[in-house]
């Protein structure tokens, strides 16, 4: 089995004694997309910002992250620097939070490619920038370079973050709620752009989404998350289509993927998910997973 890019274990996060986040453990390969899920307060952007090492003031956090290897947690802010956008990159819900509203588009990107040295120079940078801004579909590449954020689209703009994000060629993307505050007629063509990004870059993802149709269409794991802990975890269609835990049944009867048949079997989440559903005579898994399902035992199992 391939070492694991990302692995979490007994990940902890408080406020001033107060825990928010509570012995997480688990994993993420290169080239996978996992996917975390739960409702709003549950702890999903606080662990997204733990492993990113960018906890506000007064959050702190224990446990182990490390990349390919390394220890992030307690690592120099320096060090951390260096890997953000070169080994780990994070695309926030709102574009607007993560761009510079007084720069100008072309050089936000052309100072990323130059901080991360995949340019000699600033003219090289500056024809690097409009192509990385080609390659995420952007329109007129050259004059979109010299815009100012607000004079792009949400969806334009997003795909801006996602450019900055990607041009260091990181090894693992975190997105939290990466389409959320865009129009859904935009949503698909976002997603698309990150999976060819990651499979281009052989890049693993973990994925962070209230929305279940979105993670089922992404991520191929799935991670749940309730009060702080993670409660489920598994390939997305048999979590999605056969949780086992009460709080997924409760979340997914609370989304719009909820409805079932006559058996019990949830209907409309087979429209998200690639392939046949499961046979209903299939024995159900122990809703705590398996090594397999990338799920980290407490006894430190791979
Ligand atoms: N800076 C902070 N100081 C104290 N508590 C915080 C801070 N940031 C978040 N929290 C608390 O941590 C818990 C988890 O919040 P978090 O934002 O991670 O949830 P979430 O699952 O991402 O929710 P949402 O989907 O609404 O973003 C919540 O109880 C929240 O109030």
């Amino acid at each position: 089995m391939s070492a694991a890019l990302l692995e979490v274990e007994g990940l902890s996060v408080a406020a001033e004694g107060r825990p928010l986040v509570g012995d997480l453990r688990f994993a993420v390969r290169s080239g996978e997309r996992v996917g975390l899920i739960g409702e709003s307060g549950s702890g999903k952007s606080v662990t997204a910002l733990a492993l990113m090492g960018l906890l506000p003031p007064g959050l702190r956090a224990g446990g182990s992250v490390r990349l390919a290897g390394r220890e992030l947690l307690g690592a120099p802010e320096a060090e951390l620097s260096r890997l953000r956008g070169a080994q780990v990159s994070m695309v926030f819900q709102e574009p607007m939070t993560a761009l510079n509203p007084t720069m100008r588009i072309g050089p936000q990107v052309a100072e990323v490619l130059q901080v991360h040295g995949r340019v000699p120079d600033r003219r090289s940078a500056w024809q690097a920038a409009v192509a990385a801004l080609a390659d995420v579909g952007l329109p007129d590449p050259p004059a979109l370079a010299r815009a100012y954020p607000h004079q792009l689209s949400g969806g334009q703009r997003q795909r801006v973050v996602i450019a900055i994000a990607l041009a260091g060629d990181p090894a693992l993307l975190v997105c939290d709620e990466p389409t959320s505050a865009l129009d859904v007629t935009v949503q698909g063509r976002v997603l698309e752009l990150i999976r060819r990004g990651l499979a281009e870059r052989g890049a693993g993802c973990l994925f962070i989404s209230h929305d279940l149709a979105v993670v089922a269409d992404v991520c191929e794991r799935v991670l749940v998350m309730h009060a702080g802990r993670v409660v489920e975890a598994g390939p997305t269609r048999r979590v999605l289509t056969r949780p086992q835990h009460p709080y997924t049944r409760g979340l997914l009867a609370a989304s719009d993927l909820g409805r079932t048949d006559e058996h019990g079997r949830l209907l409309t989440m087979d429209r998200f998910l690639a392939g046949p559903p499961p046979p209903l005579t299939e024995p159900a898994p122990p809703w705590q997973g398996t090594a397999e399902d990338g799920w980290a035992t407490s006894g430190g199992g791979s």
